[in-house]
């Protein structure tokens, strides 16, 4: 139900003079149902009603969008929110259009009949909008510029709120090169104040987001960024939300849980939220496999949940999150965005920064490396950033987060009600080497200068601090709480803390971690260090790693309309492709490396590479489980797709192996994360398709041939949840059409990854064709190289 204008009217009668705290009382009250303000809400409203600048520091879930939207509301005009995801800004708009308040969000997910029809109203005399989100790219577009130095010159423009506002610095933990175009925000509309508002920002980023935005003389806001609410040990929590009947075990206690020292996290991770009862819960993870086994995993045991991140479609991604927001669904399972972010961006750079690539080892990485580039205009990247499903009971990282900060804000989205809730964090050794590798080189390599090499020992300091954390025994709260730079008494955690509440426990569980590991240790130090060299890691997995993130391909980005990824491929591009003879010198010198790897190798390291790089038996039952798992969440997403499981899981196993199993394990592995991902979106009628196909080319089968003619398509389609697979069969066995077969099958076998040699002699065979048919512009074969990426 629209709520009347009335307060907003009644205001606005008094704001000439000044917008007093009761009137602003009256307005939360009327529009929010709020009683009071919290914490500094209301100081930062009235600074910026009075046109001071503002920075606001609150902790996540303490109302910072209350301090631009009661300012939207105390005053006729518009309100200028700037967000960093798409996701975010529907929803913030979503919530205020149904308390009546004419919010809008403009960005390219919409139609441009929607983008024309909220144009107009900016352009009418009066505009009916009070709050207008955008994306930091939308500013930089001269054309929006315009059209907002237009409003601000007609004196309808109030106060520009930056959300999220750390994603301007370089040193926060969630850089976003596209917010740096905001510092022009205050010579081309000035006279208008400034409000950056974030959960997250040591002091050296506060500093820097401050003078980025040039604010003036801002009032600088602070809360604590203690959240008394969140748990982080198990049986404070489980009494606080009445759960008495359910004693966590030893393990169950704890925040930092070990999985070297588990059998089964998978299973673990399920008790524990069993036993938590069957609340809402976030699980963080870092690769989108992880995600999907994961969610495979918690519904086979009864859990109410789905993976979510950037492989899955747009719409079955907004379903899932809608199921979650409204309740349907408890647990959701996603990776954590701006880390992906960053690595899509290296991959560009590491293709075509030469210097790197003879330092790569194994042959496998370039493909990583050269598919990552396939990706340059599409960022897939997913966060949970602001969403405010306000009775987040568990949050879970079942990876190590990158930094305290990306750990305070993830594990923040828990408790915004302010009722007890419960952060859960699985520490594994592997994990920690994993993210010690992509932190490492993803700064390193994005530049060979200094200020990356600062950079990147920056991102090492700051996941060292988080090892740490999970390394050592000291209260949970207070080091987080140091880490913001805040010094609180050791009484303020009240024993909600393991290592406060448990302190004997955690000992003897980190003593065991020692004993379990094969670790350094520093003299001195209670501390397991992973060593710093990239070399900690397994190839393979590393391999396994950087395939699965890029073949994400197809699914489009939601952090917003960013052109970061474009803007760092164009300048890629241009500064280190000026010409067609620079790209054969680099794809030569591309071989050269690729030579010398082999060529370095002692026939000893090779055939251990070899024997480490066979693809064994458990590793195959393994991938039927992960593929059988996928399966089964395609079965529910299709609702009533009749298939067996086991069979079709069986099936696609050896459609893998037949395909890489002789080309080692990375390859291998990769194929199975790409067929999980292909799962994740497909239809009805291509998974069909390709079941049928595979059965197809079985000799001992014949009559399965005919599988994926047309017709049996055509019923499926016409009547996919009665149609049995028997029926299409015999449907289909009457109608043989063996041309149609082949072009079907071409249509949805994946794509093939090309050996390096077959890259290099392909794309040689290319060069000649053009350059006997035309001379190009160099120009023309930027083009061309951008294409021909895009297609890896
Ligand atoms: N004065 C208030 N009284 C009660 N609830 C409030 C008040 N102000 C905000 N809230 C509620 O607190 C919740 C969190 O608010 P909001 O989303 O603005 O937090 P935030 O600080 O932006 O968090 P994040 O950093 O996670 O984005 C919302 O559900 C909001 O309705
Ligand atoms: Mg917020």
């Amino acid at each position: 139900m629209k709520k009347s204008a009335l307060p907003v009217e009644s205001v606005s009668g008094i704001e000439k003079k000044k917008c007093g705290k009761e009137a602003l009382v009256k307005i939360l009250r009327w529009h929010f149902g709020h009683s009071e303000f919290r914490g500094k809400q209301l100081e930062a409203i009235e600074a910026v009603l009075s046109g001071r600048d503002c920075f606001c520091l609150m902790p996540t879930g303490g109302g910072k969008s209350m301090c631009y939207q009661i300012p939207a509301l105390a005053r006729t005009g518009i309100v200028l929110v700037v967000c960093p995801l798409i996701a975010l800004m529907e929803n913030q708009v979503m919530a205020l259009k149904e308390k009546g308040i004419a919010a809008e969000f403009l960005s390219s997910t919409q139609t441009s009949q929607v983008r024309n029809k909220i144009h107009e109203d900016l352009e009418s005399g009066k505009p009916s909008l009070r709050l207008l989100y955008v994306t930091p790219e939308l500013i930089a577009t001269p054309g929006f510029m315009s059209k907002l130095s237009k409003i601000h010159a007609r004196g309808l423009l109030n106060l520009i709120a930056i959300d999220e506002a750390h994603c301007i610095s370089s040193w926060g933990h969630d850089f976003r090169p596209s917010y740096r175009k905001l510092s022009s925000l205050r010579n081309r509309l000035p006279g208008i104040p400034i409000l950056a508002l974030t959960a997250t920002a040591v002091p050296k980023v506060q500093k820097d987001v401050m003078e980025s935005l040039c604010l003036q003389n801002p009032l600088l806001l602070k809360s604590s960024f203690n959240r008394p609410n969140i748990h982080y040990e198990g049986q404070l929590f489980s009494m606080s939300c009445g759960l008495r009947s359910v004693v966590p075990d030893a393990n169950g206690r704890l925040h930092v849980r070990y999985k070297d020292l588990m059998d089964h996290p998978y299973a673990d991770l399920a008790n524990l939220l069993k036993s938590c009862g069957n609340v809402c819960a976030i699980v963080y993870c870092l690769e989108r496999t992880t995600c999907d086994d994961l969610a495979g995993h918690l519904v086979n045991n009864g859990i109410s949940c789905a993976a979510y991140h950037a492989g899955l479609n747009n719409k079955l991604r907004s379903s899932v999150l809608d199921d979650w927001i409204s309740s349907k669904k408890q647990v959701v399972v996603a990776t954590v965005a701006f880390g992906y972010y960053r690595i899509q961006i290296q991959h560009i750079q590491l293709f075509l920064s030469l210097e790197e690539c003879s330092l790569c080892k194994p042959k496998h990485m370039f493909f990583g490396w050269i598919r990552g580039g396939s990706n340059s205009g599409a960022l897939t990247a997913v966060d949970l950033v602001g969403i405010d499903r306000k009775d987040v009971r568990v949050v879970c990282h079942f990876n190590i987060p990158k930094s305290m900060e990306a750990f305070y804000q993830e594990s923040g989205r828990a408790g915004r009600d302010q009722l007890p809730s419960r952060s859960v964090l699985y520490y594994g050794m592997d994990d920690s080497k994993k993210m010690h590798f992509i932190l490492s080189t993803s700064k390193s390599k994005e530049k060979s200068s200094s200020s990356a090499d600062g950079a990147s020992k920056k991102s090492l300091a700051a996941f060292n601090q988080m090892v740490g954390y999970c390394q050592e025994s000291g209260c949970r709260r207070k080091r987080i709480l140091e880490s913001f730079g805040e010094q609180v008494p050791a009484t303020l955690c009240n024993k909600s803390c393991d290592a406060c509440k448990h302190p004997n426990l955690v000992a003897k569980y980190l003593e065991e971690l020692r004993n379990s590991c094969a670790v350094h240790h520093l003299s001195g130090s209670s501390r397991i260090y992973v060593s710093s060299s990239s070399d900690m890691i397994d190839e393979e997995q590393v391999s396994e790693f950087w395939n699965r993130e890029d073949e994400a391909s197809g699914s489009d980005e939601d952090i917003s309309d960013s052109d970061d990824a474009i803007d760092v491929a164009k300048s890629v591009s241009q500064s280190s492709l000026p010409s067609k003879s620079k790209l054969n010198d680099r794809i030569q010198l591309l071989e050269r490396a690729e030579d010398n790897y082999y060529r370095n190798k002692s026939p000893d390291k090779q055939s251990n590479k070899l024997d480490k790089n066979v693809v064994s038996e458990s590793l195959r039952e393994a991938s039927k489980q992960r593929l059988s798992n996928a399966l089964l969440q395609t079965q529910q997403r299709l609702a009533n797709l009749q298939i067996d499981l086991e069979t079709s899981a069986s099936f696609l196993e050896t459609e893998c192996y037949k395909k890489y199993g002789k080309s080692g394990k990375s390859f291998y592995c990769s194929q199975v994360a790409s067929t999980v991902r292909w799962l994740s979106t497909t239809n009805s009628t291509d998974l069909m398709n390709r079941i049928g196909m595979s059965t197809s080319s079985n000799a001992e089968n014949p009559t399965v041939k005919e599988n994926s003619c047309p017709t049996s398509l055509a019923l499926l389609e016409q009547n996919p949840i009665e149609t049995s697979k028997e029926e299409i069969l015999l449907d289909v066995r009457s109608e043989p059409s063996p041309t149609v077969l082949q072009s079907n099958s071409e249509g949805i076998s994946l794509p093939p990854i090309p050996s390096f040699a077959e890259f290099v002699s392909s794309r040689k065979a290319k060069d000649n064709r053009l350059s006997k048919s035309e001379k190009q512009t160099p120009e023309e074969d930027r083009k061309n190289l951008e294409k021909r990426m895009r297609l890896q």
